[in-house]
């Protein structure tokens, strides 16, 4: 079976249909460059609550870990606790963690910046003609990112190229699993209903990659410019722009 004869495109984003740089250098400085503001505005309000309570999990879970300067958030509410998340949020944004409770604190920024026309999600052009194509021919095309579903579908909406999300079936982050385990395809597969060698999975990462073509997808590796360099020797198919996929 050939990459074609699949049915499902499943998509990484950054660094497979969004540049590096986007990520890097829009959307990250938007949270960071924010953060404090944001957090003196929202504390208290219910919407944040739930958002503020998953990265306190989240930092227990690496306080126990014995994770080196790990941030513990208190659960007073207080102001100690709000500049405990502040550090927290720094912390792990240092490291570019692809951790669920700091993806969906960042979703969660992201939102006003898509929202009011500051934020526009950038897509490599070539992707486009081929969500198209794929649609055209009955096929489906999904999303698996570390970044939320939440933040999935604003980049989507708000693109580049204008609203794209109707060229999606759907998103997965990693509710699933960590993008670098094969069962978190397995769980994918499931889901959408249909076999592991029926999709076909587009990263930049290579222990993804590995990952997915262990639990049977078929896989091509995504080599965009900014992208971390591949080792020299894999058995892997590169791309350079999605025309190449066939
Ligand atoms: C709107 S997704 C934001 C990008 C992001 O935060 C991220 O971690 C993307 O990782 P990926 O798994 O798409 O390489
Ligand atoms: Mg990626």
């Amino acid at each position: 079976m050939t990459a074609t004869d699949c049915q499902i495109l499943l998509v990484d984003i950054e660094g497979t249909i969004t540049p590096i740089t986007f990520v890097t250098e829009t959307l990250f400085p938007f949270v960071l460059n924010n953060l404090d503001s944001f957090l003196d505005e929202q504390w208290g309000t219910s919407d944040l609550q739930p958002f503020i309570e998953e990265l306190r999990v989240q930092a227990g879970k690496d306080v126990d870990a014995g994770l080196p300067e790990a941030v513990v958030i208190p659960a007073d509410g207080d102001d100690a606790m709000k500049e405990a998340v502040k550090k927290n949020i720094r912390w792990q944004m240092h490291q570019d963690r692809k951790i669920g409770a700091l993806k969906s604190f960042q979703g969660y920024m992201w939102k006003s910046g898509f929202v009011s026309g500051e934020l526009k999600g950038i897509v490599y052009d070539d992707v486009i003609p081929v969500l198209e194509q794929w649609q055209q021919q009955g096929k489906k095309n999904y999303i698996y990112s570390s970044g939320s579903v939440p933040a999935q579908k604003l980049l989507v909406g708000h693109s580049n190229h204008g609203d794209i999300s109707s060229y999606f079936s759907g998103y997965f982050d990693t509710a699933v699993g960590l993008k670098v385990e094969a069962s978190s395809y397995e769980c994918i597969s499931q889901a959408i209903g249909v076999a592991p060698a029926s999709i076909l999975f587009v990263s930049d990462n290579i222990r993804e990659i590995e990952a997915a073509a262990q639990a049977g997808l078929k896989v091509l590796i995504a080599s965009r410019p900014g992208n971390a360099p591949l080792p020299e020797s894999h058995p892997f198919t590169v791309i350079t722009s999605f025309d190449q996929i066939q």
